[in-house]
């Protein structure tokens, strides 16, 4: 068993503006930060890592240590930080529905997993330096989410108040955040490669070896000055990118981005995951947006693009669920450049059945791989000249209730403060044609290159 130390202590402060003022002396950085919704778990430092969760017990404590310090009071005078008889416990694996009071948090894991992470071709030399970890619990975690926002510590030993009530004194004294636009140059890729990309999917398609497959471009980014990981944060989190901002920093290299696709988010036995697969632009006015909305919702091409991602994300839940519940129309999801067919599902999770399975049961859909899965992965590996790392791979948050959600890291790049990687894909079925797909993913890395600001 890892028993982990878990403190929370409510907090006031604006969330980014929080993290953006403790995060100079860390350099792992975790966040999850839905824009819609308080989902929101930003990370700090490196308490632990772990290959599961399922010997993993926590003790929570609350409490208001800053209160503590400043009357004065001896450690143990009041509930103490990490003291199993003021706090609740738990254990990741044998998640139960509510049994935690509103006010307490369990500790938060962030995981980071790769599209294919048994490809055997390198990466680039940036994704490569990541570690291959599963669950990484940050000493901090600064969090919103429907019981409030806290700051949260972690320790492999009783929680030290004191170290808590500085962290609370920093939150409390954070200066709103300043915003970096950092211009930049895009290094153009080979548009003859992806031709031959294009047709070595389509001849697959042919054969009938796959009926879709999803193909990514990457693209070269050169800044003309240093830009760091808060930098390109907070131009996701406050600019016109909708969805939910990813960042994976360790040491000098970050992965981010932010991304409209949920793969799976769990909360007690309620499962919700999202199929988003066939895309149009977004038009010049509202008219013409609803327009191009209404051509995409007959387009027989994506609507067959859009299914093979139900089909499959309804046979897994059909098979570790039930009450599923998938509509069999599609809605439109509406984004900053492009608008997507969506098809959102629910279901009630068979006990015994954690997030960390569902993700691997999930991942990767057909939204980023293809159909069959395995058959689209393999080509994927031959035709693409490199190994997508992180890149459509899915990232998220698992809490020590196990509950938890993980979005597929899409419109995301790698970056070390000078230059880096930028990643988008789309789907490609019979009748695909290159050119059209080629922009299509112009415009979805519009979205990444956001966070470099106006
Ligand atoms: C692969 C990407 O997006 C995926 C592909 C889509 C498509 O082909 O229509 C739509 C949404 C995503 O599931 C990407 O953004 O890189």
């Amino acid at each position: 068993m890892t028993r982990i130390y878990t403190c929370n202590v409510p907090i006031e402060a604006d969330l980014v503006d929080a993290f953006c003022w403790l995060q100079k002396g860390f350099t792992d950085q975790f966040v999850y930060y839905d824009k819609a919704r308080a989902c929101r778990y930003m990370g700090l430092g490196r308490c632990i890592a772990l290959p599961s969760l399922r010997d993993v017990e926590y003790e929570c404590g609350e409490g208001s240590p800053l209160r503590e310090v400043a009357a004065g009071e001896a450690a143990g005078g009041v509930p103490a930080c990490g003291d199993v008889a003021g706090g609740a416990c738990g254990t990741a694996a044998g998640a139960t529905e509510g049994h935690m009071p509103a006010d307490e948090q369990p500790p938060v894991f962030f995981s980071f997993n790769r599209f294919d992470a048994t490809n055997p071709a390198p990466a680039d030399e940036l994704m490569a330096s990541f570690p291959h970890l599963r669950f990484m619990l940050p000493e901090i975690v600064l969090i919103e989410n429907e019981r409030g926002r806290f700051l949260q510590v972690n320790s492999l030993g009783p929680v030290y108040p004191g170290r808590v009530a500085r962290f609370q004194r920093m939150v409390a004294a954070a200066p709103a955040r300043a915003s970096e636009t950092i211009p930049f140059t895009l290094q153009p890729d080979s548009r003859a490669a992806w031709d031959a990309e294009m047709e070595a999917a389509l001849d697959a398609i042919d054969a009938g070896r796959v009926q879709k497959v999803v193909l990514s471009r990457r693209q070269r980014l050169v800044a003309e000055r240093p830009f760091s990981s808060k930098d390109l944060l907070v131009n996701l989190i406050d600019g016109d990118a909708r969805g939910t901002v990813l960042l994976y920093r360790y040491a000098d290299v970050f992965f981010c981005g932010c991304t409209p696709e949920l793969l799976v988010r769990k909360q007690g036995g309620a499962v919700e995951s999202m199929c988003l697969a066939g895309t149009c632009p977004v038009g010049a006015t509202p008219e013409e947006s609803a327009a191009l909305a209404d051509e995409l919702m007959d387009d027989g091409k994506n609507r067959a693009e859009h299914d093979y991602v139900v089909q499959l994300i309804r046979g897994v839940l059909d098979r570790v669920c039930y009450n599923v519940d998938v509509p069999t129309t599609p809605q439109i999801m509406t984004l900053s450049h492009v608008q997507h067919l969506f098809t959102p599902a629910r279901a009630r999770v068979l006990a015994g059945i954690t997030l960390a399975d569902l993700m691997e049961d999930l991942h990767p859909t057909p939204a980023v791989a293809g159909t069959p899965v395995g058959e689209a992965k393999m080509l994927l590996r031959v035709i693409e000249p490199y190994n997508r790392g992180f890149f459509a791979g899915a990232c998220g948050f698992v809490d020590g209730d196990g509950d938890g959600e993980f979005s597929v890291a899409l419109r995301t790049g790698v970056f070390d403060g000078e230059s880096g990687w930028v990643y988008a894909g789309c789907g490609i079925v019979a009748g695909s044609d290159a050119t059209a797909e080629y922009e299509e993913i112009n415009l979805k890395l519009r979205t990444i290159l956001s966070a470099f600001g106006a």
